[in-house]
C-alpha cells in the first residue's frame, strides 16, 4: 500500500480524492467507526484500528489491560473496554456505542472479540499508541501464560507510580515524539516507491508543462481585478485552453464571489471541465492577511470554511495555503507559534490537501521545500524559470523555480514524474516569450549543457 492507494472520504461516505482507478472502494465498517470517532471527538486527528494478532487475541478475554510495565503506563486511566460485540460495525448503533465507550478522554479501546483501537491528536501519536498497545497485549499474554504456569499473576504497578509515569510519558507530545523513528523509517522506505505530486504556478505555459510531466497546473485566479489586474483574464484562459485528463487544473479563489464566478464558468462550459480544483489561502500573520485579502485571519478562516464547503459540495477538490509561515515581509517577529494553531478545525477539515509553496526571496526556497518533503509533504508548487511572485510581498522574488526543485528532489532520490531537461527548456522558452531573464540558475545551467551537447552532436554528424 502506498499514499496513492489512500482514499479521502467525505462525511457522507463519498470518495473525495485519491486511490487508483481500480481502487475506488473502501471498507464500510472502517468508515462507520472512523466517521463516528471524528464526529464525536473533534480533538482527534487520527484513529487507528486493525485486527492485529495480539490485540485481537487479548480482546477475546473480555477484560481491560493492566499497568504491568513502564511502557504500559502511557495508557493509565485512558483505555476502556467495550465488552459487547455487536457484529461487524455497519450501523450507527454499534459505532455510537463504541464512541460512547471511548468517551472524551480515552486514547484507546479494547473491542471485545474484535481487536484494538487508538486515537490521537496527530497521526504520529495515534499510530504510536496503536503499536504500543499491540505490544502491551503481547506482553500481557506472555506474562500471564508464564505466571499462570507457576500459579501466579504478573505484578501490577501501583496507582501512584503508574500515574506519575503516565504524566511523564503519556502526553500527546510524547506520543508524537516516540513515533519519530518509526515515521522516519516509513518515509525513507516510501520515498523510493512513491512520487511527489508536482504542481506549478501560473506562468501560462500550460501545454508545455504537461509535456514535462506536471500533475497539477495552477491556471489562474478568480481574485478581484481591482486588486490584481494581471489575473482578470483567467476566465478567458480557462475557456480557450486545452485539457489533458492526466493533469489536474487548479484556480486560486479568495472568497464567495471568486467561487461564484468559477462555478458559473463551469456551468456554461461545454466539454471537459477546464479546472476541477480550487486553492484557498490565508496567512500566518495578521499584517500579510490584511494586505493580501483585506481581512483578519479569523475572518479569512470563516470565509474559507464556507467557500470550501460549497466547493466540495459542487464536486471540486480543495487545497489550502497558509502564506508567510517562515517570514512575513510586514512583521519582524517570527510567527511560527501562530502557524501551529492556524489549521483550526473549520479550515483543516474542509481542505483535501496542503501543498508546499515557497518563494526564494532569501535564497532558502529549495532548503524549505526539501525540509517540508522530508516531513512528509507530497505536493510541491514551483514555477518554471522562477516566474510569478506576490504583489503583496514587497521585494519578494518569484516562486521557487521548478528546475532547481526537481534537481534537488531527484538528487535526494525522490521520484517526481517530471523531466528536468524538458522543464528547463520550457523555463527558457517562457522567459524569452516574456522578454525576461531566465531566473532559474539550475535552468540556465541545464540549457548551457543542452546547447553544448547539441553543438557536439552537430560536429559529430559533420565528421
Ligand atoms: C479577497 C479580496 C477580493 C478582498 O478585497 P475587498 O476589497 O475587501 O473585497 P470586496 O468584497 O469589498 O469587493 C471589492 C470589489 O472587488 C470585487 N470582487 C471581490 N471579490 C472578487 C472576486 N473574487 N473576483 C472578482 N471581483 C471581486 C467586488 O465585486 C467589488 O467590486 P465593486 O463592487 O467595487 O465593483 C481581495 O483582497 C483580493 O482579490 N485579493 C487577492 C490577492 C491575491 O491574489 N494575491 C496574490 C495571490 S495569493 C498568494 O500569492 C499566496 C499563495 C497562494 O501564492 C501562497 C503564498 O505565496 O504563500
Amino acid at each position: 500500500m502506498t499514499v496513492k492507494d489512500l482514499l479521502l472520504i467525505g462525511p457522507e461516505g463519498q470518495i473525495l480524492e485519491g486511490g487508483t482507478p481500480e481502487g475506488q472502494y473502501y471498507n464500510a465498517a472502517a468508515f462507520a467507526i472512523h466517521h463516528a470517532i471524528h464526529t464525536a471527538r473533534p480533538d482527534v486527528d487520527a484513529a487507528c484500528h486493525s485486527h492485529s494478532i495480539y490485540g485481537k487475541t487479548f480482546s477475546t478475554l473480555g477484560r481491560n489491560i493492566e499497568m504491568t510495565t513502564q511502557d504500559s503506563c502511557v495508557f493509565y486511566n485512558q483505555v476502556a473496554l467495550y465488552d459487547n460485540f455487536g457484529g461487524v460495525v455497519l450501523g450507527e448503533d454499534e459505532s455510537g456505542r463504541i464512541t460512547e465507550k471511548l468517551g472524551d478522554k480515552n486514547k484507546a479501546l479494547i473491542l471485545q472479540n474484535h481487536g484494538i483501537l487508538t486515537c490521537g491528536e496527530t497521526i504520529e501519536s495515534a499510530v504510536m499508541w496503536f503499536v504500543m498497545l499491540e505490544r502491551h497485549c503481547q506482553v500481557m499474554l506472555m506474562a500471564e501464560a508464564a505466571a499462570g504456569s507457576r500459579g501466579q499473576r504478573p505484578i501490577v504497578i501501583d496507582d501512584a507510580e503508574a500515574s506519575f509515569t503516565h504524566e511523564k510519558t503519556g502526553s500527546e507530545q510524547a506520543g508524537h515524539f516516540f513515533a519519530k523513528p518509526l515515521y522516519a523509517q516509513a518515509l525513507a522506505e516510501s520515498k523510493e516507491r512513491e512520487g511527489i505530486d508536482f504542481d506549478r504556478d501560473q506562468s501560462g505555459a500550460d501545454q508545455t508543462s504537461t509535456k514535462a510531466g506536471a500533475q497539477c497546473i495552477e491556471t489562474g485566479s478568480f481574485v478581484s481585478p481591482k486588486w490584481v489586474p494581471q489575473m482578470k483574464d483567467t476566465a478567458d484562459v480557462l475557456k480557450t485552453m486545452g485539457t489533458d485528463p492526466a493533469v489536474s487544473h487548479c484556480v486560486l479563489v479568495p472568497n464567495d464571489k471568486g467561487l461564484d464566478l468559477f462555478l458559473n464558468l463551469l456551468e456554461k462550459h461545454e466539454g471537459p471541465k477546464p479546472a476541477s480544483e480550487i486553492a484557498l489561502f490565508t496567512a500566518a500573520s495578521e499584517s500579510f492577511c490584511k494586505a493580501n485579502t483585506n481581512c483578519t485571519i479569523q475572518e479569512s478562516l470563516d470565509r474559507l470554511a464556507k467557500v470550501s464547503r460549497r466547493a466540495l459540495d459542487a464536486g471540486l477538490r480543495v487545497r489550502g495555503y497558509i502564506s508567510v509561515v517562515a517570514v512575513c515581509p510586514y512583521e519582524e517577529r517570527f510567527v511560527q507559534r501562530s502557524v501551529a494553531t492556524l489549521p483550526s478545525n473549520s479550515y483543516r477539515w474542509a481542505v483535501t490537501r496542503f501543498a508546499a509553496h515557497c518563494h526564494d526571496t532569501m535564497g532558502t526556497g529549495l532548503s524549505n521545500v526539501l525540509a517540508m518533503v522530508r516531513e512528509g509533504v507530497r505536493s510541491v508548487d514551483a514555477a518554471v524559470g522562477g516566474l510569478g511572485g506576490c504583489p503583496y510581498s514587497p521585494g519578494a522574488t518569484g516562486n521557487i523555480d521548478t528546475e532547481s526543485v526537481l534537481y534537488g528532489l531527484h538528487k535526494e532520490g525522490y521520484q517526481t514524474g517530471m523531466d528536468l531537461d524538458e522543464a528547463a527548456q520550457i523555463g527558457q522558452w517562457i522567459s524569452e516569450q516574456l522578454g525576461k531573464r531566465n531566473n532559474s540558475s539550475a535552468g540556465r545551467a541545464i540549457i548551457a549543457r543542452l546547447n553544448r551537447q547539441r553543438k557536439e552532436s552537430e560536429q559529430q554528424s559533420k565528421l
